[in-house]
């Protein structure tokens, strides 16, 4: 993610866009998320913790007639972060006003915003970590006494005009919550951490969107969908759109195992949800440089990718699965990526794959 959004891309930015297990929202999931979106905590598939101790913080504001504690949501690209800023509104029968950290880049546009909330509205605060330091000083205190001080002229003759605003529920969105400064992260009074989801839960994500979409799924293809889809429900919302086209085209429409897999073989994208990138790079890993050490340069060389691209793409996926470890003395592939490619590791002390490695690296130099 850029910084600056005026920038052009980075090569690694170039590579994830458009990648079907990317987990950021491409132009078509902006398009169909809206639809598939759960609307109350009870449709929100997994997340067990969360959704309980959610459930306990706006049931008890709803009971004491109070607007609810400000909430952070953390977690990575695609989970359901801004989902379920829309379900504490609904469920708190509260309107909702969206905004995020990039759009906010004077204390000014912050002020305007809040002082023109309703009482009890929720404001969502996506990106929260980008937001411009002024707008965020002001939103501490905004936060912690529902006032800000409007400052008015410039230089010594400047004056903070003080302004009460109605009580409102913040809910910030970051995918980074260790960027948050710490007295802003004090000011929520809830925080949920959203994890990866499980296989089976994301079979639920994947035949409640089914449904919605008109499709007849059976459970086996479902799981198949499931299991490729790197514990992110937009992924398997996404996987499930290309196979559904596959099905149509290809098949009977129906959604099987079959279908499923063979539609996902020509995505490219495999039964462990790893796609063309991410293999090449544990393919070169192991047959050029027998399983490591290599350093970061030489494996991209390597792959014919930029460090950034195998770095910043490929990489967090596969550590994530167990398949590649960052060391102190480079990129080593565990046994998990050899069984997962069908490859066998060379022994210690000869074999010829193991010897070749060595005399590649020796060529390549880390
Ligand atoms: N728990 C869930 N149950 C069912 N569907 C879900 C769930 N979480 C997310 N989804 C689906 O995944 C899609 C992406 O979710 P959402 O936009 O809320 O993610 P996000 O965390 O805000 O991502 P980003 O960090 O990119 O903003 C939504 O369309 C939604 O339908
Ligand atoms: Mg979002």
């Amino acid at each position: 993610m850029n910084w600056d959004d005026t920038a052009p891309p980075t090569d690694a930015e170039a590579a994830a866009d458009g990648r079907l297990v990317g987990a950021s929202a491409d132009g078509e999931d902006q398009a169909v998320e809206a639809a598939l979106r759960p609307k109350s905590l009870d449709e929100f598939v997994g997340q067990e913790r969360v959704r309980e101790q959610l459930d306990l913080v706006l049931k008890a504001a709803l009971a004491r007639g109070a607007t609810a504690d400000h909430v952070l949501l953390s977690g990575a690209p695609g989970l359901g972060k801004t989902t379920l800023s829309m379900i504490i509104a609904a469920e708190m029968g509260a309107p909702i006003r969206i905004t995020s950290g990039p759009a906010i880049q004077h204390a000014g546009d912050l002020a305007a915003i809040l002082s023109s909330l309703q009482e009890g509205e929720v404001l969502f605060l996506d990106e929260i970590h980008r937001m411009s330091r002024p707008a965020e000083e002001m939103l501490y205190m905004a936060m912690e006494d529902f006032r800000v001080d409007v400052i008015v002229g410039k230089g010594p003759g400047a004056t903070a005009i003080p302004l009460e605003l109605p009580p409102f529920t913040l809910v910030g969105a970051t995918t980074r919550a260790g960027l948050l400064p710490p007295p802003l992260r004090d000011r929520f009074g809830f925080t949920a951490h959203m994890e990866f989801y499980e296989p089976v839960e994301l079979e639920r994500v994947i035949h409640r969107s089914a449904r919605l979409l008109d499709l007849v799924t059976d459970a086996d293809g479902a799981a198949e969908i499931a299991g490729r889809s790197r514990g992110t429900p937009r992924i398997a919302n996404r996987l499930l759109r290309r196979v559904r086209d596959y099905a149509q085209v290809k098949a009977d429409g129906r959604i099987t195992r079959e279908t499923a897999a063979a539609a996902l073989a020509v995505y490219e994208v495999d039964g462990r949800g790893l796609d063309r990138l991410d293999r090449a790079v544990l393919q070169a890993l192991l047959k050029l440089f027998g399983g490591g050490p290599v350093g970061l340069s030489t494996l991209a060389v390597a792959v014919g990718e930029e460090r950034e691209t195998v770095e910043e793409v490929a990489e967090p996926f596969l550590v994530r699965e167990g398949l590649l470890a960052r060391t102190p003395r480079g990129r080593v592939a565990t046994p998990a990526a050899w069984a997962h490619l069908g490859l066998v590791p060379p022994q210690h002390g000869g074999g010829a794959n193991g010897a070749g490695a060595r005399g590649q690296q020796g060529l390549f130099g880390t």
